[in-house]
């Protein structure tokens, strides 16, 4: 029997990062709506948002904590009492805790170095500990740090009483192998928990994140549709359907529920999913060369590694340049249509040619219009 995988957590960070995106802001309603979709999906945790920022997003996290049956709803702070105070006033349990670990980002932000992150550590982690809240620990670009101030840094969140190292590659800077051998220095350094927020500006994010769970991370940071600074996060819904696919690892998330899911963020976030958005694209189980699609018919494991209906979702046959006769004599029939073989050539020929006209799939319409008038051609 293979050894028992602990099903990995997901923490869900589109009404906190996902809101930090270019021009995107949820009003209270979309934030609950999304707080309760995610929720309903499965989503453990939910980072809800910033209480520095003051009364309206801290009104909102309390109402997501005040609505929230099951998923934990997590405020983002930076490593301050004050922050600390403000997310008390939501009510919330637990509290996240951000501090910059690269001597960069150390020196740029605090004008100090190493030890100044260590003592804010010791302080605002057990101020917040005082409090009676539960605290994570994100390291700032995490991915730029020193290995060893990095162990340092997790020895120091254990000692104030935090549960979880969250490590960051904030700037998106880090490869899979990479990933996968720092989480594993890590596990091999502490028991708390490890996760991994990755952001995509090299398109590795997803990538990342399933290394470091290779490596040893228990927990990962994602968002709905990517959602994020610049390029974005890694995707929920990549993220959770890869973990399964590729590393066999369960989480608790609803994969029926990403594409309603995704639907509601894009909405609420003015933003289109692209038609070839992996899992939620409005594309991606559809099919159009000849070959994929006369290897579909007969079995649609041939080109297909995802079965739609895992998504609530189904598959497509559409007719374009690229179509051949299995295609177009199926779709034929799915629309109580025949044709003999010479016609069947000659309709193809007309598919193709309208498909290039008009840069788009033919739709059925269309089709049983070429249909007719191959036929009337025909007895003319
Ligand atoms: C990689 C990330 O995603 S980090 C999260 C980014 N999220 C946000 O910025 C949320 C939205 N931000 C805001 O609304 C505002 O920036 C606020 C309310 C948080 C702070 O606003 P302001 O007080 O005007 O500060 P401002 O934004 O100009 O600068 C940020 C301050 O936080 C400090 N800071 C940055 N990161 C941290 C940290 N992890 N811990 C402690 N202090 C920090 C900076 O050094 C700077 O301090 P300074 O004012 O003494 O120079
Ligand atoms: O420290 C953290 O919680 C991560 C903050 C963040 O969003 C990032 O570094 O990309």
């Amino acid at each position: 029997m293979p050894a028992y995988q602990p099903r990995v957590l997901i923490n869900d960070s589109t009404l906190r990062d996902g809101e930090q995106s270019p021009g995107v802001a949820f009003t209270l309603e979309e934030k609950l709506a999304i707080a309760a979709a995610l929720e309903a999906a499965g989503i453990d945790e939910i980072e809800a948002g910033t209480p520095a920022m003051g009364g309206q997003e801290i009104e909102a996290i309390a109402a997501m904590v005040a609505q929230a049956n099951k998923a934990e709803i997590i405020p983002w702070c930076r490593m301050t009492r004050a922050d600390v105070e403000a997310a008390a006033l939501t009510g919330a349990s637990r509290v996240h805790l951000s501090v910059p670990v690269s001597d960069r980002q150390i020196h740029a932000k605090f004008g100090t170095g190493r030890a100044d992150v260590l003592e804010r550590i010791a302080d605002v982690v057990g101020y917040a500990r005082e409090l009676g809240l539960r605290v994570s620990v994100g390291g700032e670009d995490a991915s730029r740090a020193d290995i060893d101030f990095l162990k340092r840094v997790v020895v120091a969140i254990e000692e104030a009483g935090g549960h979880r190292f969250r490590f960051a590659d904030t700037l998106g800077v880090l490869d899979p192998f990479g990933t996968c051998e720092l989480f594993r220095e890590l596990a091999r350094q502490t028991d708390i928990e490890l996760e991994f927020h990755g952001h995509d500006d090299l398109g590795l994010a997803t990538a990342n994140t399933l290394a470091a769970v290779r490596g040893g991370a228990t927990h990962v940071s994602v968002c709905v549709l990517g959602l994020g600074e610049r390029a974005g996060n890694a995707p929920l819904e990549e993220v959770v359907t890869a973990l399964g696919e590729t590393l066999g690892r369960a989480t608790a998330v609803d994969l029926a529920r990403l594409p309603g899911l995704a639907a509601l963020v894009a909405k609420a976030s003015c933003r289109a999913i692209p038609e070839n958005k992996p899992i939620v694209g409005s594309m991606v189980f559809s099919h159009e060369s000849g070959i994929h699609v006369s290897g579909l018919l007969r079995d649609a494991a041939t080109y297909e590694a995802l079965d739609p209906a895992r998504f609530g979702r189904e598959r497509t046959i559409v007719l374009g340049k690229h179509s051949g006769r299995a295609a177009l004599r199926s779709t034929l029939r799915s629309i109580g249509l025949e044709c003999d073989h010479e016609r069947i050539e000659r309709l193809l020929a007309e598919v193709r040619a309208r498909a290039s006209l008009t840069k788009r799939p033919v739709e059925l319409s269309e089709l049983a219009l070429l249909h007719s008038a191959s036929v009337m051609e025909g007895s003319a």
